[in-house]
């Protein structure tokens, strides 16, 4: 990302209910957000608007991860660059898939202890592995801003950090939804803290502890 996303006006609403906004604030390049609060505070709905207002041009982790189960994990992966490619290509590759893009994804399937599931079915895999084709996915995706919705609620506390550590290495500008605030502070530049669908804290997660972040939760 080499320019400022500014996000002015945001809103969500469902059922005709206000749930999030109206809020605004920039994401700047090269800044590493988390979002948190409590559950129900609006951080879900806020990365969807974040997601519409970039077009798609983002790599996305869903909460639902949005995974193919009839699919392997290979497909699941490859998936994140349908758009790059022909109809053709495309279509050869479900069938058979190409020797390059077998390497790629490998490789990243092996940074996330998973490279032995590539032809595994995605319906067969733990909800902590489902998690990690998604965050694969995102890896592989073609895109230099991330957003992610709680992409490490499945994963233990090593694995948790491994791939916090991948997507900072991968993205140098992310928004991500975490309720560990461990993490968030450990991985992120900023903090911001919603409540009830409003900003109620915005600061450096250097100038933070994790007591100044429990109030949210109260
Ligand atoms: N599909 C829906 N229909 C109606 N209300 C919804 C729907 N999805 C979310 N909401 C409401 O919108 C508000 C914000 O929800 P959201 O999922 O954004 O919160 P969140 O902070 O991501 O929570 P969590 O940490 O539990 O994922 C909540 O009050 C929730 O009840």
């Amino acid at each position: 990302m080499d320019a400022p996303l500014e996000l002015t006006g945001l809103s969500g609403f469902y059922n005709g209910q206000r749930v999030l906004g109206p809020l605004s604030f920039t994401v700047n390049p090269g800044e590493r957000i988390a979002l948190v609060g409590s559950s129900g505070a609006g951080k879900s709905t806020l990365i969807r608007l974040i997601h519409d207002r970039v077009n798609d041009t983002a790599a996305l982790v869903p909460q639902e991860l949005g995974l193919v189960n009839a699919l392997p994990v290979f497909h699941n992966v490859y998936m994140a660059r349908l758009d790059q490619h022909s109809a053709l290509y495309n279509l050869a590759t479900l069938i058979r898939p190409f020797r390059k893009d077998r390497a790629e994804v490998t490789g990243i399937l092996e940074r996330l202890s998973m490279g032995e599931k590539l032809w595994k079915p995605s319906a067969s895999l733990s909800g902590g592995q489902r998690q990690r084709v998604a965050i694969a996915r995102a890896l592989y995706r073609e895109a230099d801003l991330l957003l992610a919705d709680e992409p490490v609620s499945a994963l233990d506390g090593p694995m948790a950090n491994l791939v916090m550590t991948l997507l900072q290495e991968r993205f140098s500008t992310f928004v991500v939804a975490l309720h560990d605030v461990e993490l968030a502070l450990d991985h992120t530049t900023r903090i911001i803290g919603i409540r009830n669908g409003k900003i109620a804290l915005d600061a450096p997660s250097r100038d933070l502890t994790p007591a100044d972040i429990r109030p949210l939760y109260d």
